[in-house]
C-alpha cells in the first residue's frame, strides 16, 4: 500500500454501476451527445446497445472514438481490459478530465474499483472519485426485497451498500408516494450517499462527477458526504439488516503511520465484510486533510487540499459492511490518534 503526493492533476474515475436495465446505457448515450460542456471519457462494455454511430466522428485510433460533444468513448470487456484501455485513454489524456467506467448489471463494482489500485502506472494517474449507483424507480423494489436473496448476498443491494451517490432514475414511471418510499429503502440501506432522481439519465452531472474534491466546495461536499448528523439519521427497516453503517468522528489529529497500518490490518482481515470505507482525516503534522477511500481491504489513502483557515479541523470516517464492532473500531481509531496533538 502506498500514500500518494497530492496530485491534482490526477484524473477522476467515477464507476457507474446499476442493476440490469436500470438506465446506465441511456444515461452513457446522453452524456455521449448531449452537450452538456464537460469533457467525459466513457468505457462502456456492452458494445452493440448504444446507438451511437450517428454521433461518431471516427477519427481516432481503432477502439477509441472521439464524439461531437467533446466525450470520447470505447468499448471493452471492462473485467479483461480496463488496465489496458485505461493506458491508451492516458495517452491523449489532454481530450477529457473525466473517466466513467460503467459496470455490467449483474457486476459487483468492487473488481472494477480494485483495477484503480493495483497497476502503478494506472494510480499514478487517476484516482477513484465515486461509486454512483443507478436504480431503476420501478423495478428496484422487487430486488431489493427479493426473498431468496434476503440476508445474503445480493447484487441491488451490495450496488446501493457501496455508492457515493444514487441515481433513481425511471421516475416517469412511479408517483411521489412511491419514490418517497424508495428513498428511505435506499436511505436504509446507505446512509451517507447523495440520492438524485432522474428521467432517461438527465442527470446534473456536477452531481455526480467530481464529488471527492475536485468542485469548488470540496469541504462542504465531503462533509455532506459524510455527514450522519442530518435529517436521515434514522434506522430503517433494511432487506439485510446484517449491512450497517458507523461513523466516528475525532478533533484530535491521527497519527499517520498508526492508522494505515490498523486500517491495512483491519481491512485484510475482514475483506469479506468490510464493503466500504471513507473519510477526510486529520493527520498531525500535516496541513493538508487526507481522503481515505476504501473498497474492501483496498486502501487509498492521499493528502488532500489544505484546510481552510476557517474550518475545524476534524476527522470523520465511515466503516460500512457486516459485522461491525462500534466499540472495538472505535478502541482501535482511538489508538490510532497522535499523543502530540495538530
Ligand atoms: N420510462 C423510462 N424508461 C427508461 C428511462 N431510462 C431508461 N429507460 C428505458 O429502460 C430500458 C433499459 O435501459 P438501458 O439504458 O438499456 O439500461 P441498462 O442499465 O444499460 O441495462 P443493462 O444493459 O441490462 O444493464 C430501455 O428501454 C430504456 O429506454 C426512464 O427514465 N424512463
Amino acid at each position: 500500500m502506498q500514500v500518494y503526493e497530492a496530485q491534482n492533476s490526477k484524473i477522476p474515475v467515477t464507476i457507474l454501476t446499476g442493476f440490469l436495465g436500470a438506465g446506465k446505457t441511456t444515461l452513457l448515450n446522453y452524456i455521449l451527445t448531449e452537450r452538456h460542456g464537460h469533457r467525459i471519457a466513457v468505457i462502456e462494455n456492452e458494445f452493440g446497445e448504444i446507438d451511437v454511430d450517428s454521433d461518431l466522428v471516427l477519427a481516432s485510433d481503432e477502439e477509441i472514438f472521439q464524439m461531437k460533444n467533446g466525450c470520447i468513448c470505447c468499448f471493452v470487456d471492462v473485467r479483461n481490459d480496463l488496465i489496458q484501455v485505461m493506458k491508451k485513454l492516458l495517452a491523449q489524456k489532454d481530450k477529457f478530465d473525466h473517466v466513467i467506467v460503467e459496470t455490467s448489471g449483474l457486476a459487483d463494482p468492487t473488481p472494477v474499483a480494485t483495477s484503480f489500485f493495483i497497476d502503478p502506472e494506472v494510480t499514478d494517474a487517476v484516482q477513484l472519485d465515486a461509486i454512483v449507483a443507478l436504480v431503476d424507480a420501478k423495478h428496484i423494489g422487487q430486488h431489493l426485497h427479493d426473498k431468496e436473496l434476503d440476508g445474503s448476498s445480493n447484487q441491488a443491494v451490495d450496488q446501493i451498500v457501496a455508492a457515493d451517490r444514487v441515481i433513481i432514475n425511471k421516475i416517469d414511471l412511479a408517483n411521489e408516494d412511491e419514490l418517497a418510499l424508495l428513498e428511505t429503502d435506499i436511505r436504509g440501506l446507505n446512509q451517507t450517499a447523495g440520492i438524485l432522481r432522474a428521467e432517461y439519465g438527465k442527470v446534473d452531472l456536477g452531481g455526480i462527477l467530481g464529488i471527492s474534491g475536485f468542485t469548488p466546495s470540496y469541504v462542504e461536499e465531503r462533509a455532506k458526504l459524510l455527514d450522519l448528523d442530518g435529517h436521515h439519521h434514522h434506522h430503517h427497516h433494511s432487506h439485510d439488516p446484517s449491512v450497517t453503517s458507523v461513523s466516528f468522528t475525532f478533533d484530535q489529529p491521527f497519527n499517520q503511520d498508526r492508522l494505515l497500518t490498523f486500517l491495512k490490518r483491519h481491512l485484510s482481515e475482514n475483506s469479506e465484510t468490510a464493503f466500504r470505507t471513507k473519510g477526510i482525516l486529520w493527520m498531525a503534522g500535516d496541513e493538508r486533510f487526507f481522503v481515505l477511500q476504501a473498497v474492501h481491504e483496498l486502501i487509498d489513502l492521499r493528502p488532500d487540499h489544505p484546510w481552510r483557515a476557517d474550518e475545524a479541523k476534524q476527522s470523520r470516517i465511515v466503516f460500512i459492511g457486516r459485522k461491525l464492532d462500534k466499540a472495538a473500531l472505535e478502541a482501535e481509531l482511538r489508538n490510532c490518534l497522535s499523543e502530540s496533538g495538530g
